[in-house]
């Protein structure tokens, strides 16, 4: 048997293989797999690439065939249980053999969990809590919309050094340089909806789509760097994928959104794998780090294990994210850009609104003055969306932060200063000194001239998160 030093060290390669899946496998987990032969050796690797194709295991237990028997399995997510458009993992490694399972986290989701009890029912030895914290990082967007039935929020901002995001007239375009900006789509790429509030939407008209720069395979060999713009919406290949909430991993519906379109991902489990696990081709850039777009844009891996592989959807055919415009008075102009048919566009709207917009509605309740985020958040998860890109404004971003929503805080800061204008962050419930919201790094990189930090909110001692201490 491993040693514990063994089993941590075979569970981060685990954890790395997943985080290939970010930004494609919504919404399902990212999920990453390590198979060992009897004698410890490394026989097989794979991680869950998009859905309804095949989970991890699978892909490193046909890797591993025969060689899986009387081995080990290392799994960042425990191994479920049912059958959703592919069969019980659990099944499969009883199938192949295998004598002992390590795991990082358990499911949360009644539907797909009970895998570890199976397993050591049928006898075999299965250890959990392995690099629990690091599975949980990588997993970070889908634990919180399994556990919390609504999309994880990661706000993003752009602002000076003075900490402003636009100037005194509400000009904003451009503080952050090219490369920032390049990192910007990328994420929003990797995300399942772009959500910003009608302030944004009326002062910048903006596109609010995914046009991540994708690196060619020349540059993945290490030459310099040329960047494509990758015009996702244009392809028609793609929608948003739909999906049933919560429905457990691999065993979700391929259900509209409202757009009546569908991830193009669905139903193409006959395409050909690399050993790894992703389809072939598709994300003009291998797993190796020297071909990471990131890489090529000069910033160093990410700690966070979330950013150093976002960009998957630049991957052809790869889905586009819904832009959703929180405007509880239905204000958004017919002709603004976000209604464009570039990508799906969903109208927060409050339930007594009077309008004749044409556009796809969600109704929402006020509450607090604005739209009760709380309740868009799950109505964006029951329509599949588990992760969410806020891209502000400020007035928005503050009732995000005040709510306790925002699970992750991405600011591109530009060696620049405005003086005036408006801060990056409104009103955020913060009276006095001892209520602000305390966050802590992740994550701090240069991108260009700029600098990119990542942060979450402050655990308190009691576990929860200081940024939900008023709510
Ligand atoms: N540099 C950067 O990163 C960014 C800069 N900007 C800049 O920010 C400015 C626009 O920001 P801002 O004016 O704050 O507008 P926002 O984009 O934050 O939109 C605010 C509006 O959203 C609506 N809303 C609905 N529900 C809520 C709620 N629960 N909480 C808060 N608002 C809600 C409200 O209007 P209603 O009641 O009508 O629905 C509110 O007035 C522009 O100058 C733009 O250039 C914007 C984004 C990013
Ligand atoms: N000004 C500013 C940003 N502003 C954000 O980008 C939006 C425009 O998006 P699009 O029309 O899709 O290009 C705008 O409305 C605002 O949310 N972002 C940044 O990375 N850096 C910047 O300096």
């Amino acid at each position: 048997m491993e040693t514990p030093a063994q089993d941590a060290a075979h569970m981060a390669r685990a954890v790395e293989l997943a985080a290939h899946g970010h930004g494609t496998t919504s919404p399902n987990p990212v999920v990453g797999c390590v198979v060992l032969d009897a004698a410890g050796r490394v026989a097989g690797e794979g991680f869950h690439a998009y859905a309804g194709g095949p989970h991890a295991e699978v892909v490193a237990l046909a890797q591993a065939g025969e060689r899986a028997r009387g081995g080990t399995a290392y799994v960042t997510l425990e191994p479920c249980d049912h059958t959703g458009r592919t069969g019980p993992c659990s099944r499969a490694l009883l199938e192949a053999g295998v004598a002992r399972v390590v795991i990082a986290v358990s499911d949360p989701n009644p539907k797909a969990a009970g895998g570890a009890a199976r397993l050591r029912g049928q006898g075999v030895a299965v250890t959990a809590g392995v690099l629990a914290e690091a599975a949980e990082r990588v997993n970070e967007e889908w634990l919180t919309y399994a556990r919390l039935g609504r999309a994880h929020v990661t706000w993003k901002f752009a602002a000076t050094l003075d900490g402003r995001s636009a100037a005194e007239d509400g000009t904003s375009k451009w503080i952050t340089s090219p490369e920032a900006r390049a990192d910007v789509h990328r994420l929003r790429a990797a995300s399942d909806a772009i959500v910003a509030g009608i302030g944004t939407v009326l002062a910048d008209d903006p596109h609010l789509t995914a046009r991540p720069a994708a690196v060619t395979r020349a540059d993945a060999a290490g030459s310099a760097v040329a960047v494509r713009e990758v015009t996702q919406g244009r392809s028609g290949t793609a929608g948003q994928a739909g999906a049933e909430a919560l429905d457990g991993r691999g065993g979700r519906g391929g259900r509209a959104d409202g757009t009546g379109r569908f991830d193009g991902r669905d139903g193409a489990a006959g395409r050909p794998e690399n050993a790894a696990g992703r389809p072939d081709g598709g994300a003009g850039w291998p797993a190796s780090a020297g071909g990471r777009p990131e890489m090529a844009a000069g910033r160093p891996e990410g700690a966070a294990g979330w950013p150093a592989s976002a960009g998957g959807g630049a991957e052809p055919g790869g889905r586009v994210p819904l832009r959703v415009v929180v405007d509880a008075g239905a204000r958004t102009p017919q002709s603004a850009r976000v209604l464009d048919d570039q990508a799906p566009t969903l109208i927060a709207v409050a339930d007594d609104s009077d309008t004749t917009l044409k556009a796809d509605l969600l109704r929402l309740p006020r509450r607090d003055g604005g739209l009760d985020l709380e309740a868009l958040l799950r109505e964006l998860a029951a329509r599949g969306v588990v992760s969410v890109f806020l891209e502000g404004g400020p007035t928005l971003a503050g009732s995000f932060v005040r709510q306790g929503l925002a699970d992750r805080v991405v600011a591109y800061l530009a060696p620049a200063l405005l003086g005036s204008g408006r801060a990056a962050l409104g009103a955020a419930g913060v009276g006095t000194i001892g209520e602000l919201h305390r966050l802590t790094f992740d994550e701090i990189s240069p991108i260009g001239p700029d600098v990119r930090l990542i942060a979450r909110p402050a655990r308190n001692e009691a576990g929860s998160s200081d940024v939900h201490r008023n709510h």
